[in-house]
């Protein structure tokens, strides 16, 4: 498992495509981290991502999950079953939840709480969650949280990695989406940065989609994202 991840966001139908759009990667030395998100796990299962774990990849189950702490304590121990690298919940789910999936994760999985979703803007927060904390101020707060509780690390837009840092510690993983290599649109998201200020920012990963899946050339798009993560 790579220090400083760069996951591809698989945001694919099936298996089918999912192998096709992989294997121009498949002449790399070093293999790409994938994230399988709801999309894919929705429309193939666990069977997939056991195929891709075969593979040697290693593997992000972005499933979000949010729900009492007891559904969520007992869907964890299933899902590290099937030896993922990180799996996502919702830190606004609350203490005793995260509590719950730190208490089932086992010993490899790490666990990325998702603090306020990178397509969401501030005003969109204020109306919708009733409140009048800032981004910074609610991501922060969420952070702090999964942090007391015993969770790996945070997902959040770049834009609030050092604020994160800083309000944590230097080892709580700091994963961002929101990604884009300059020029490509923005789409749904709205707190976005490109790999190179996300770096300079301070996160410790990043998930990359459409910049790289939509690219023409994705073995390229996905080069030039780690020449500047890296560099
Ligand atoms: O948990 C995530 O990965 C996630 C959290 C978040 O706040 N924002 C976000 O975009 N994501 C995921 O990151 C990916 C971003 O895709 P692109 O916008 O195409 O790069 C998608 O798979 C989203 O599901």
């Amino acid at each position: 498992m790579t220090e400083k991840p760069v996951f591809i966001a698989l945001d694919f139908p099936d298996a089918e495509s999912t192998r096709g759009f992989l294997k121009p990667f498949s002449k790399l030395t070093e293999r790409p981290a994938l994230k399988v998100g709801m999309e894919l796990f929705y429309s193939e299962g666990p069977d997939f991502v056991l195929e891709l774990k075969r593979a040697g990849y290693t593997i992000f189950l972005d499933l979000k999950l949010y729900d009492i702490p007891n559904t969520v304590g007992h869907t964890v121990a299933r899902i590290a079953r099937l030896n993922v690298d990180y799996l996502t919940i919702h830190a606004i789910g609350g203490e005793k939840m995260l509590a719950a999936a730190v208490a089932n994760k086992g010993e490899s999985l790490k666990l990325l709480a998702v603090t306020q979703l990178t397509s969401l803007s501030e005003n969109e927060i204020r109306e919708t969650q009733l409140t009048s904390a800032t981004i910074a101020e609610s991501v922060t707060h969420l952070a702090k949280i999964a942090y007391e509780i015993g969770v790996d690390g945070t997902i959040s837009s770049a834009l609030e990695a050092d604020l994160i840092r800083k309000h944590t510690s230097d080892q709580f993983l700091r994963i961002t989406p929101g990604i884009r290599l300059s020029g490509d649109g923005v789409g749904d998201q709205t707190r976005v940065t490109t790999p190179q200020k996300a770096k300079i920012i301070g996160a410790t990963g990043l998930v990359v989609g459409r910049s790289i899946t939509q690219a023409e050339n994705p073995l390229a798009a996905y080069q030039q994202v780690m020449k500047e993560w890296r560099d």
